[in-house]
């Protein structure tokens, strides 16, 4: 089931197209990375699909009985309120009842890990501790779906280890769109990626799909030195790159990964490993946005 639909999305800022027709639908409880270089219009695009910003041409469509929640790239707190006082406000403000706001907040709050900070003012907060207020009011009111602008890139590798292993307990339960010019993070959680550059989708599908467009998957043999490897192609003529003291074989037209096998099992002198490399979703993305 659709969560949420966006069809021929624009935004026109005088003569700069910021989105440019971008289409895409969200499958209910999926992950969706939304991954582009800065400038390339994901805040724009995150911003219509929240409804803070009216888009010049298209729409978006999602259930409005699923709630929403948001959390943008740099967000504001107000630094005099306490982190349970600042989340309450948010609490109510999306509609939950005033009884159930202060429980709630609390128990988003621990989940968020800002259980021992909740009565420190807001403004006391480091970087971290504010991206994760930044997510408990996001998802204070139990969304289902959740749009979060770069909800890690300004975090530190241990921040960002934390924060994503958050968000991955709410995958599933949660239909989550967020942007991202990490991809590495973007490859621990994602059902599809959305490739947007200079304001256009360039590539859109689930990682596997993507990958097997456009990685070149290839079989490494790795030898004890490359004198051994040297030895292994003189005795089998195969098109390959030698690179020290590896072999890489192209995954197409060349020979099959039990071909190889074969081989080896018969003269494994120097051998160390076979494996099939794929290539990383940076490659990927650096491909398919150098080639335009
Ligand atoms: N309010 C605005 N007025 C004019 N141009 C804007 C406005 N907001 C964004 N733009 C332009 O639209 C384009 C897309 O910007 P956007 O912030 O959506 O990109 P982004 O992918 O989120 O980049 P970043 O990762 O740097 O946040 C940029 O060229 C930007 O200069």
């Amino acid at each position: 089931m659709n969560m949420l639909e966006a069809r021929r999305l624009t935004k026109r800022y005088g003569g700069e197209l910021a989105v440019d027709q971008v289409s895409f639908t969200l499958e209910e409880g999926t992950a969706t990375a939304l991954i582009g270089p800065n400038g390339a219009g994901k805040t724009t695009t995150l911003s219509m699909l929240a409804g803070l910003l009216k888009p010049t041409e298209g729409s978006v469509e999602w259930d409005a009985h699923s709630g929403i929640g948001f959390l943008p790239q740099h967000p504001q707190f107000f630094p005099w309120l306490t982190a349970i006082e600042f989340t309450e406000m948010a609490a109510k403000i999306s509609g939950v009842e005033a009884k159930l706001a202060r429980k709630q907040s609390e128990r988003t709050l621990e989940f968020v890990g800002l259980g021992q900070a909740m009565n420190k003012k807001t403004g006391t907060f480091s970087g971290g501790m504010k991206q994760r207020l930044g997510l408990a009011q996001a998802i204070v009111h139990q969304p289902k779906l959740l749009l979060l602008d770069e909800p890690v890139s300004a975090l530190d590798p241990t921040g960002r280890r934390e924060v994503m292993d958050l968000l991955k307990s709410l995958q599933g339960q949660t239909t989550i769109l967020y942007s991202t010019h990490i991809l590495n993070d973007a490859e621990e959680m994602t059902d599809q990626v959305l490739f947007m550059q200079r304001g256009k989708l360039v590539e859109q599908g689930s990682l596997a799909e993507v990958k097997k467009r456009h990685a070149n998957p290839q079989i490494r043999i790795g030898f004890d030195n490359s004198e051994h490897a040297a030895r292994f192609l003189q005795s089998n003529p195969w098109q390959a790159e030698v690179k020290g003291a590896s072999i890489w074989l192209p995954a197409s037209g060349g020979p099959s990964m039990e071909e190889v096998l074969r081989v080896i099992a018969s003269d494994p002198a120097g051998v160390n490993a076979v494996e099939r490399q794929s290539a990383t979703l940076e490659e990927i993305f650096l491909k398919v946005v150098g080639a335009r």
